[in-house]
């Protein structure tokens, strides 16, 4: 396995793996918040291109544009200029609408808080995101998914009756109901101790390897980075460059030269 570290141009982030159309690319995505002088530039011209079936973790030093990129990447927030694809459908060019359904039929989520409906059992919380899509009962993956997760002695349970790192399996498990095209991970361990972490991280690289998954993981953890096929380093809203087949070493090691 090769391991690089790419030069800081976003030209030098090329699609990694295959060479197949990639999952999810951003072409020269700039994003700016507020207006005048109190203007923020979040992202100033970020270019990648994300392959189908690998996972990607983004990672850069704080305010460098991590959160900012991955919600432009899910149409949860609009860009400034430049284009954002999933497969061949241009978000940037959705309407509100187009976008709500795009999100809810084709795209995951997963967020360190697990966002799970307290007064819903986990079968009932995993089951939801495939009645709101209008997907009939697909009992086969269901049960792979629940099986895979070590959650089948838990579905009856509520939220309130399951630990955290059961709480963001169920999570996982509900973001990967309908098959998307693209899992986006906002620091999914960020709550957990190492050990629900490292089960958590096992799965989405389970996932990645056995169904095919593609993962989009923002992460502080040099750990949970490694479990990625590549690490996308962010600085100032730019990319700072790459490393394929990381380990925490290297990618603590990047970080170390990024922040100085
Ligand atoms: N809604 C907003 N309004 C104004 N500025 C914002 C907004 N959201 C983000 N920013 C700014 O954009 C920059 C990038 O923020 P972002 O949250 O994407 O960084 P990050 O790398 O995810 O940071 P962290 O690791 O601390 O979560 C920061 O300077 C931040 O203050």
């Amino acid at each position: 396995m090769s391991r690089r570290s790419a030069p800081p141009s976003p030209a030098a982030v090329p699609e990694a793996g295959t060479g197949a159309r990639p999952a999810a690319v951003a072409r020269e995505v700039v994003k700016s918040y507020g207006t005048g002088a109190g203007t923020v530039t979040a992202l100033g011209g970020v270019s990648a291109a994300f392959p189908r079936g690998a996972f990607a973790a983004i990672m850069g030093p704080s305010g460098s544009g991590k959160s900012t990129l991955m919600h432009c990447m899910a149409g949860l927030d609009a860009v400034t200029s430049g284009t954002v694809l999933v497969g061949d459908v241009d978000l940037t060019a959705l309407s509100r609408p187009a976008l709500t359904r795009l999100r809810r039929d084709r795209l995951g989520f997963v967020f360190q808080s697990f966002n799970l409906l307290p007064m819903l059992t986990a079968e009932e919380n995993i089951r939801l995101t495939g009645r709101l899509a209008g997907r009939g009962a697909d009992r086969a993956w269901f049960d792979t998914l629940v099986d895979s997760l070590g959650l089948r002695a838990r579905l009856r349970h509520r939220p309130a009756e399951l630990s955290g790192g059961q709480q963001q399996r169920v999570a996982v498990a509900r973001a990967l109901l309908t098959r998307p095209d693209v899992l986006f991970a906002d620091e999914p361990t960020g709550n957990l101790d190492s050990r629900s972490g490292g089960e958590v991280l096992a799965f989405l690289r389970q996932a990645v390897d056995a169904f095919g998954q593609t993962v989009i993981m923002v992460t502080h953890d040099p750990v949970a980075a490694a479990h990625a096929d590549r690490v996308l380093f962010l600085a100032d809203g730019r990319i700072a460059g790459s490393l394929d087949a990381p380990t925490a070493d290297t990618v603590h090691a990047a970080m170390r030269r990024l922040e100085g």
